[in-house]
C-alpha cells in the first residue's frame, strides 16, 4: 500500500492507496499545528489506521509533500516510529524526468506540482488546476507538459477569516451560498460578497488566462474547499479532492 501526505497550510492530509486499487481510502485530515511533535502525529495516525483495520507493515512506500516546513522533521520522524520507512520528501530534485517541468523548481510549493503531475497524466492535454485550499491557486500547464505559470489568491476561508479579524462590526460566518446575490443583513452580505464574489473571480481569471494562452485546457478543481462554489460547476471538467496526493504518489514513484 502506498501512503501519501500533503502537508498544506490548513490541513495534513494523509491517504493510502492499495496495490491495484484506484481509489484514495482511507483519508485522514489533521487540522495543521507548526508545533505538532512526531509522537503526537504517531499516536493519532496509529489510532487511525487500527480503526480502519489497516495494518503499518502493509504500506511500502511514503511520498510526502510539505508546503510548512516547520513541520517536516515531526513528519518524517512520525513514519519512521509508526512504519519503519524513510519516506521521500518531495523537493526541487524529484522533477527531473517527470512529464511536467517547471522553470522555477525550488519556488514552486511542491502540493502545486503535485496537482499539475496527477492532472496532465489524467488528461495528457494542456489543464488548469483550482486548489481551492488555504490560498486558491491557479496552475496552468500547456500541451507540452510545461508550467506555463502559477496564480495565488486569498482563498475562501483565508478571505472570511481576514475580513472577521481585521474590523469590529463583521461577524463570523459559514462559508454558505445565499440564493440571492444581493445581501440583505450583514451576515447575508458577507456570504454572498466572497461566494458570489470568488465565483466571479475563478471565472474571470480563467478567461484572462485563455485569452493570454488560448490551448484547449481541461480544468480540474481540488483542495477543501472545492465543492462549495456549486455556481462553478459548468467551469471544471473535474472536482478531485485527491488530486494532490495521486501526485505526491506518482512524483515519488518516479524517484524509487
Ligand atoms: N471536506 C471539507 N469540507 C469543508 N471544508 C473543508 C474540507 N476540507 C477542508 N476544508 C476547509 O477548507 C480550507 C482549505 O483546506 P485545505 O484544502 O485542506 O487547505 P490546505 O491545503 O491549505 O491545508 C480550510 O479552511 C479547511 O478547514
Ligand atoms: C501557494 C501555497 C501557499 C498553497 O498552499 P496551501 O493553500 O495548499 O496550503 C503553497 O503552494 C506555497 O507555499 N507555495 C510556494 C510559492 C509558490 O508556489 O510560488
Ligand atoms: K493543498
Amino acid at each position: 500500500m502506498f501512503l501519501s501526505i500533503d502537508a498544506g497550510n490548513s490541513n495534513i492530509v494523509i491517504g493510502i492507496k492499495k496495490e491495484d486499487s484506484s481509489v484514495w481510502e482511507p483519508i485522514y485530515r489533521i487540522p495543521t499545528q507548526q508545533n505538532l511533535s512526531a509522537a503526537a502525529l504517531e499516536k493519532s495516525l496509529r489510532l487511525f489506521l487500527l480503526e480502519n483495520g489497516i495494518k503499518t507493515l502493509n504500506i511500502n512506500n511514503i511520498g510526502l509533500s510539505s508546503v510548512v516546513p516547520e513541520l517536516n522533521a515531526s513528519l518524517i520522524n512520525m513514519c519512521r516510529m509508526l512504519f519503519q520507512l524513510e519516506p521521500y520528501l518531495i523537493d526541487e530534485y524529484s522533477y527531473g524526468n517527470l512529464s511536467v517541468k517547471t522553470s522555477r523548481p525550488a519556488e514552486m510549493g511542491t502540493d502545486l506540482m503535485a496537482n499539475a503531475c496527477a492532472a496532465y497524466q489524467h488528461y495528457q492535454q494542456a489543464c488548469i488546476i483550482v486548489d481551492f485550499g488555504t490560498a486558491l491557486t491557479f496552475t496552468i500547464v500547456d500541451e507540452q507538459g510545461n508550467i506555463a505559470g502559477v496564480n495565488i489568491v486569498p482563498g475562501l476561508k483565508t478571505a472570511l477569516n481576514s475580513l472577521f479579524a481585521t474590523t469590529s462590526k463583521l461577524p463570523q460566518v459559514k462559508l454558505e451560498l445565499p440564493s440571492s446575490v444581493i445581501g440583505k443583513d450583514t451576515v447575508h452580505s458577507i456570504q454572498a460578497g466572497i461566494l458570489y464574489g470568488y465565483t466571479g473571480l475563478v471565472k474571470g481569471m480563467l478567461s484572462s488566462i485563455r485569452s493570454e494562452l488560448p490551448l484547449d485546457f481541461k480544468v480540474i478543481a481540488t483542495g477543501g474547499l472545492s465543492k462549495i462554489l456549486t455556481t462553478l460547476k459548468s467551469d471544471f471538467d473535474m472536482v478531485d479532492q485527491n488530486l494532490t496526493l495521486e501526485g505526491v504518489r506518482l512524483i515519488t514513484l518516479h524517484q524509487r
